[in-house]
C-alpha cells in the first residue's frame, strides 16, 4: 500500500523487483549533492553517478572502466587505499565513514566524507560503493570560522553586542584594556566602561551615526575597571541580516594612552621652554599672530612686554649656571601669578621673557594705560627679593612695552619694537619700563655699531690708559688708578662709562680686561725700574665677570710674571656686583693673590648692598667711598653720614679708605675731619694720559709709604 501510494505509475503492472530497481538506479544517478561510485576488487570503476562527474571532474564514459587509483586517489594516499580495499574485499564489509581529501581531475583536492558498502550479489563480483559527500563549503565554513576567531582574540580590545547595545562577548584584549573579565562585561551596555570626559550629546552623537551610517569610529576616554581613565580609538560597526535589520554591533578598541602622552609630550617639546614650562617663542609668535588678527577684528588693543632680567650674565657668571636656572624659573612662577589666564608668558631664551596681554581697551589711550599698568605691577613683582640656594637675591627687571594693532605691524616687526623699547629701558638705568618709539631704532643701530667697533678697537689697539693721581691727607701722590680710554677714530676719546656697560653685555670685557691688566702691570714694571716712582701703587678695575672665570687668579698671576711687575704696588678694585657670587670662591680666589701681595680695594662702597657680615670675611686692604656720596656730602647730611659710617667702619676693620670725586677743598677738609685718609677726584687731578702723569709725578713730592717703598728698589 505504502509503494502504490508514493509511486503509483511504476507500482501498475510492473513486477517490484524492477520498479525498486528503476527507483534506486534513478536515485543514485540523480542524488545531487552524494557522488557514489562502484568499484571491483582491482579498483576498477563500474558505477559512477552525475554528482561523481561534478565533484571530481571526470564524465561516467571517461570513468567507466578507468582505476580508482589513477583517478581520485592523491598518490601519498595509494598505499593507504589499496589496502583498505583488500581488507573490505576480504572480510565483505565496508570501512567506517571518514573524513578524506581526494583529487579532483584537475588536480586540486577535494574534501569528502565518504562511507563505503560491499555489495555482494550471487553469482556477481562483488561491488565496493563509495558513497562521497562534498565537503567543500563545509570546509570553508570552517576556516573561516577560525580566522575568525582568531581575528576576535587579536590585540585590539573587541565586543559584540545585540541590537540594543547589550554586550554579547568580550575578547581578552578587551579584558586586558578594561580590567573587566567577559562574565563582568556580558549582559552590560558599553556604559560599563564609560569615563565621565564627555558630555551625553558625545555619546548621542555616536548612535546617530550608527543609525545613519552603519558605522562610527573616533577617540573615546573610557575607563578602567580600576578606576582609571584611558584613551581610545574606537570603531563600531553595526551588523545587519539580509532584510536590513541592524543583529548585532561589533566595536573594537586601541588604547591610545601612551600615544597621546607621546603627542602630548612631542607638543611640549615643541611648543615649551623646558627650563621653565612657559610657552617657548615659537608658540608666542603663533598666539601673537591669532591675537593681531582678533585684535583688528575686535578693534581691541594688546600689547607685548619684552622683559630682560638685569645683571643675569654676572649672576650666571658668578654663581653658576645652576643658580641661573632657579632665578630663571622663579621669574617663570612669578610672571604666571602675575597675569590673567587670558594672557601669555613665554620666554624666549636666555633670561629674556615675553607677556602678551590681550583685550586692553577699544582706544589705543585704554590700551597704553592698562598696559603700563599691568607692566608697572610686573617690575615690582619681578623686583622682589628672590631665594636661590638659601641666599637671598635682588633681582630687577627692565620691560620693553609696544602696543598693537599699529598699522602694518606684523608680528616680527612687534617683536623687535617691544626688544628696542627693552634696551631703552635698560639704557634708562635698568629696573625700568619704556613703551617702544621709533627713535629707538636708531639708539639700537648705534648700540651695535658700538660692538662691532669695540672688536675692532681691540684689534687695532684703539684702547689707552689715564692715570688718575691718589693723593694722601696731605695731597703727596700714593699712586694712581689706571681708567680705560677708547680712542676711536671716529668718535675720539670715549668714556668707558659708555662702553664699559656694552663690552660687558657683550663678552669683550674679558680680552678688554686682560688688556688693561696687562698695560698697567707693564706700567709698574717701567715705574719700578725709576726710583722716583718705584713705590707707586697702581688701582685697577676688575669686572665682575673678569673676576668670575674659573682661571682669574692663574691670568694675573701669569701677568705679573711677565711683566716683571710688584704685586705688592697692584691694587685690583673689585665692585660691590661681584659679591653676588659665592662667598667661598670669592674667597679662596682673592685669598690666593693676597698670598702673593696683591691688594684689594672695593669700589663704589654703600651703593650696593654688601652684607657686613660678608664684607668681614674678604680679604680686602681698601674700601673707597663712592664719589656720589662725595658730591653730596656738603649738602645732604644723608651723604656725610653715609661717608662717615663707612670710613668708622675700615678703621674698625683696619682697613684704608679712600674717597673718590673729589672735586672741592671743602669736601676734602670735610672728609679729612671724619677721619679719611686717602683721596682721588679732579681736586688733586683729572684722568690723565702716560705722559702728563708722569709730568704731574715728577712735580709732586710722593706720600712718605709711596717715597719709602721706593727707597731700598
Ligand atoms: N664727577 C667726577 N668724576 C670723577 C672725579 N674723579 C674721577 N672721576 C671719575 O670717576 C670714575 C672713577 O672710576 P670708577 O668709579 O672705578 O668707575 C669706572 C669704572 O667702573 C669703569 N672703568 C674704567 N676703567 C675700567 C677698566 O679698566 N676696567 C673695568 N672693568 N672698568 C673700568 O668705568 C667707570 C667710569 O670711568 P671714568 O669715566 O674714567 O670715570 C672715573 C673717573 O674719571 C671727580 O672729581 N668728579
Amino acid at each position: 500500500m505504502t509503494k502504490a501510494s508514493t509511486c503509483p505509475a511504476l507500482w501498475a503492472g510492473e513486477p517490484a523487483r524492477e520498479v525498486s530497481e528503476a527507483r534506486f538506479q534513478k536515485l543514485f544517478d540523480e542524488a545531487d549533492a552524494m557522488s557514489i561510485q562502484g568499484y571491483l576488487a582491482d579498483g576498477t570503476v563500474v558505477y559512477w553517478n552525475r554528482a561523481s562527474e561534478r565533484i571530481y571532474g571526470y564524465s561516467a564514459s571517461e570513468a567507466l572502466g578507468a582505476n580508482l587509483l589513477e583517478l581520485i586517489i592523491p598518490a601519498d594516499l595509494h598505499h593507504e587505499v589499496e589496502a583498505a580495499m583488500r581488507w573490505m574485499f576480504e572480510s565483505g564489509q565496508g570501512i567506517p565513514p571518514a573524513r578524506l581529501q581526494l583529487r579532483h581531475k584537475n588536480g586540486q583536492r577535494v574534501p569528502v566524507y565518504s562511507s563505503h558498502t560491499l555489495v555482494t550479489v550471487p553469482g556477481h563480483p562483488p561491488v565496493l560503493f563509495c558513497m562521497d559527500a562534498d565537503m567543500s563549503h563545509l570546509q570553508q565554513a570552517e576556516t573561516e570560522l577560525r580566522v575568525a576567531a582568531a581575528a576576535f582574540e587579536s590585540q585590539q580590545g573587541m565586543f559584540i553586542t545585540d541590537a540594543r547595545g547589550v554586550i554579547l562577548r568580550v575578547n581578552q584584549a578587551f579584558t586586558r584594556t578594561t580590567g573587566y573579565a567577559a562574565e563582568e562585561a556580558v549582559g552590560h551596555t558599553p556604559r560599563l566602561i564609560k569615563s565621565n570626559r564627555h558630555t551625553p550629546d558625545f555619546y548621542t552623537a555616536i548612535w546617530r551615526s550608527l543609525q545613519d551610517n552603519g558605522s562610527w569610529q573616533g577617540e573615546i576616554w573610557d575607563r578602567r575597571k580600576n578606576g582609571e581613565e584611558y584613551a581610545d580609538w574606537v570603531t563600531i560597526t553595526a551588523v545587519r541580516d539580509a532584510q536590513g535589520r541592524v543583529t548585532h554591533y561589533v566595536g573594537t578598541q586601541t588604547d591610545v594612552t601612551q600615544r597621546k602622552e607621546a603627542e602630548a609630550k612631542i607638543l611640549q617639546l615643541a611648543f615649551y621652554d623646558p627650563l621653565t614650562g612657559l610657552p617657548n617663542r615659537r608658540l608666542l609668535l603663533d598666539r601673537l599672530q591669532q591675537a593681531l588678527a582678533a585684535s583688528q577684528r575686535n578693534h581691541s588693543g594688546g600689547a607685548l612686554l619684552f622683559i630682560d632680567l638685569d645683571n643675569f650674565k654676572t649672576l650666571n657668571d658668578t654663581r653658576g649656571h645652576d643658580t641661573g636656572d632657579l632665578l630663571l624659573q622663579q621669574v617663570a612662577a612669578r610672571l604666571i601669578a602675575s597675569i590673567r589666564d587670558k594672557d601669555t608668558a613665554a620666554r624666549l631664551g636666555g633670561d629674556e621673557f615675553v607677556v602678551m596681554l590681550e583685550d586692553l581697551g577699544q582706544s589705543p589711550q585704554e590700551a597704553a594705560s592698562r598696559a603700563e599698568a599691568a607692566g608697572r605691577k610686573l617690575l615690582a613683582t619681578l623686583n622682589q627679593r628672590y631665594r636661590l640656594r638659601g641666599h637671598g637675591y635682588e633681582g630687577s627687571v627692565s620691560i620693553g612695552i609696544t602696543l598693537f594693532p599699529t598699522q602694518d605691524s606684523s608680528t616680527d616687526e612687534l617683536m623687535k619694537q617691544a626688544d628696542l623699547a627693552m634696551y631703552e629701558a635698560k639704557a634708562a638705568g635698568r629696573n625700568a619700563l619704556r613703551f617702544f618709539d621709533p627713535q629707538m631704532q636708531a639708539a639700537v643701530t648705534q648700540r651695535a655699531a658700538l660692538v662691532s667697533g669695540l672688536r675692532e678697537g681691540l684689534r687695532k689697539q684703539q684702547f689707552r690708559l689715564y692715570y688718575q693721581p691718589q693723593v694722601d691727607r696731605d695731597g703727596r701722590l700714593l699712586g694712581f688708578e689706571a681708567l680705560l680710554r677708547w680712542q676711536s677714530p671716529q668718535r675720539g676719546l670715549v668714556s668707558p662709562a659708555e662702553f664699559v656697560p656694552v663690552a660687558e653685555e657683550s663678552g669683550l670685557i674679558l680680552p678688554l680686561g686682560l688688556w688693561v691688566l696687562e698695560s698697567a702691570c707693564s706700567q709698574l714694571a717701567a715705574w719700578a725700574r725709576q726710583p722716583a716712582s718705584a713705590g707707586l701703587s697702581l688701582a685697577v678695575n676688575v669686572s665682575a665677570s673678569q673676576f668670575a672665570r674659573a682661571d682669574f687668579v692663574e691670568q694675573v698671576l701669569e701677568v705679573l710674571a711677565r711683566t716683571g711687575a710688584n704685586p705688592r704696588r697692584l691694587k685690583l678694585e673689585l665692585t660691590e656686583s661681584l659679591l653676588v657670587a659665592r662667598v667661598e670662591e670669592v674667597i679662596a680666589k682673592m685669598s690666593a693673590l693676597k698670598a702673593r701681595g696683591v691688594g684689594f680695594s672695593l669700589d663704589d662702597f654703600g651703593t650696593g648692598y654688601s652684607s657686613l657680615a660678608y664684607l668681614r670675611r674678604l680679604p680686602l686692604d681698601q674700601l673707597k667711598i663712592d664719589k656720589s656720596f662725595v658730591r653730596d656730602l656738603l649738602v645732604d647730611p644723608n651723604s656725610a653720614a653715609i661717608a662717615h659710617t663707612i670710613i668708622v667702619l675700615s678703621q674698625t676693620m683696619g682697613l684704608a679708605v679712600i674717597a673718590e670725586g673729589v672735586e672741592s677743598a671743602s669736601q676734602r677738609d670735610l672728609l679729612a675731619s671724619l677721619g679719611c685718609q686717602a683721596y682721588q677726584g679732579y681736586l688733586f687731578g683729572q684722568p690723565l694720559p702716560l705722559e702728563q702723569a708722569e709730568q704731574l709725578l715728577a712735580a709732586q713730592p710722593l706720600a712718605p709709604a709711596a717715597a719709602a717703598d721706593a727707597a731700598p728698589a
